[in-house]
């Protein structure tokens, strides 16, 4: 199902549900009640082949009421449960080389959307273990966007018939020069008929633009594909910033002083007040210690496994179409959850952004949605800033960054600011606040804010991000000109 951007969407039935997939289950159950040794030795053979895939893992989770064995089964052998094979033996393995300049991502075939089961370097080779009738695509890794054999003008895609045959990404395997096509066949027409096209344009127009070309002509998908003609602050309505010169000060000596935010328990780490060994003012940094309850962080605990956790990405290089793609972080080994759709709505988490709201007199559609972030044993995030120079996209660059303590943690998991010799430590109900830009330039970033999390050495770490932009955020994000569809 893809991640729609914020709204909400009715969701194609998921294959779990589907008769196949509990015939499926049954089988793989069955199989194991009844030949335990054999099944087993069989999903041993395939831990050494298959990228085990989080997501899928998640979804299956979150719908729960699943057998563990069969949960596992496929889990551990993604692609293996979309069809009913007669028999679950005649799982099979195929190879797969990229020989194109791309990192490219597999896809099994739903249609629907496609399910990612694992990713292939380029110049590398694969094993993938695939039952028959399974289908597959291709596309540059982190983005749907498809790769294409230039010779055919056509998708890569391969239906594996039998064991080992060999698949090759060809040597100029690229996206294709046309932008305005469906990258679904059936589920951007199902979507398009249904009216998505307006309801979540940027999505719609990325992915499935023929089809809104054809069912919702005046939208004009076929301009507005391209990032640069869709993403104009002109048409984003963006006028106004929410910062002028000065407002940050302003905001942060109220927060210090003024009776009302002493329920919250504000202790300055950092202000104006103090000067640095050149003689220059230091920027804020503040923590409220009292700011939310044990309820509201539950609440978005139980929000971001309902997203879904993921290892965490950083973003890429950004294509035609406006997208960002999403690099595994090598500098991040934490996961994180984009609290969108049903988590938005829970009530601990309403009440939380309402606060934050009240507490900066920032309205909600500025912010992005809440980042959830879970940090196991020696994760960590290293030095990096939460803004750039001049965020050049329609929201403007992140302001402000409220950083929620889900949790206490015994040992580790400090937040450090690198410039400024300040640490912070998790305590759970504590926000941590900061600038990302300067009060004279609420525009441009203030380069003393790197910071990064010191590794959780016990314990578990849970964490939330809100970050606040300059501009409007939400309509930009509707409209896919933030980058990303989270
Ligand atoms: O976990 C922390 O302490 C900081 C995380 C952070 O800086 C981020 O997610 O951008
Ligand atoms: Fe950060």
């Amino acid at each position: 199902m893809p991640k729609i951007s914020r709204g909400k969407k009715k969701a194609p039935k998921p294959f779990w549900q589907s008769g196949s997939f509990i015939f499926c289950a049954s089988v793989v159950v069955l199989s194991i009640i009844l030949t335990l040794e054999p099944v087993a030795v069989m999903v041993d053979d395939y831990f050494g082949t298959t990228t085990s895939n989080r997501a899928l893992q998640q979804q299956h989770r979150r719908l729960g009421g699943m057998n563990e064995a069969a949960e596992r089964h496929c889990q551990e052998n993604p692609g293996t449960c979309t069809e009913a094979p007669e028999d679950i033996h005649t799982s099979f393995q195929v190879h797969l080389i990229n020989k194109s300049v791309y990192r490219a991502d597999i896809h099994w075939d739903n249609d629907s959307t496609g399910q990612v089961i694992s990713n292939i370097e380029a110049g590398a080779s694969l094993d993938l273990t695939v039952f028959p009738a399974n289908k597959f695509f291709i596309t540059r890794h982190g983005v749907k966007e498809g790769l294409f054999d230039p010779l055919a003008n056509r998708p890569l895609r391969f239906e594996p018939t039998k064991v080992g045959q060999t698949f090759v990404i060809p040597e100029n395997a690229a996206p294709s020069d046309d932008k305005c096509i469906d990258r679904f066949d059936k589920a951007c027409q199902d979507y398009a008929k249904a009216g998505k096209c307006w309801e979540q344009p940027g999505w719609m127009i990325v992915h499935c633009c023929q089809s809104c070309n054809e069912y919702s002509p005046e939208l004009d998908a076929a301009r507005l594909i391209d990032g640069s003609v869709r993403c104009t602050k002109e048409n984003m309505n963006i006028t106004e910033p929410v910062w002028k010169p000065g407002d940050l000060d302003a905001l942060f000596t109220k927060w210090a002083n003024d009776p009302e935010f002493k329920q919250f328990q504000p202790n300055v780490l950092s202000s104006p007040d103090q000067f640095d060994a050149n003689g220059l003012p230091q920027p804020w940094v503040i923590t409220f210690d009292n700011f939310f309850s044990q309820e509201e962080a539950q609440a978005l605990i139980e929000g971001g496994r309902m997203a879904g956790f993921d290892r965490s990405t950083n973003q890429g290089k950004t294509n035609d179409q406006g997208e960002m793609e999403m690099v595994t972080s090598t500098t991040r080994t934490s996961s994180n959850a984009w609290c969108i759709g049903d988590c938005q709505q829970l009530p601990g988490v309403r009440t939380m952004t309402k606060r934050i709201e009240q507490v900066t007199g920032i309205e909600e559609k500025n912010y992005e949605p809440f980042q959830v972030l879970e940090y196991q044993d020696k994760q960590f995030y290293k030095m990096h800033h939460d803004s750039e120079g001049r965020d050049p996209k329609p929201p403007g660059n992140r302001i402000l960054t409220f950083f929620l303590y889900l949790s206490n943690v015994e040992e580790g998991g400090e937040t450090q600011f690198n410039k400024l010799g300040i640490y912070v430590k998790p305590k759970l109900g504590r926000a941590l606040v900061w600038p990302s830009v300067r009060n004279e330039s609420p525009d441009f970033w203030d380069d003393r804010m790197y910071h990064e999390a010191m590794p959780v050495v016990r314990g578990e770490k849970y964490a939330a991000n809100h970050w606040i932009h300059l501009n409007d955020y939400e309509g930009p994000n509707r409209w896919g000109c933030t980058g990303s569809f989270a």
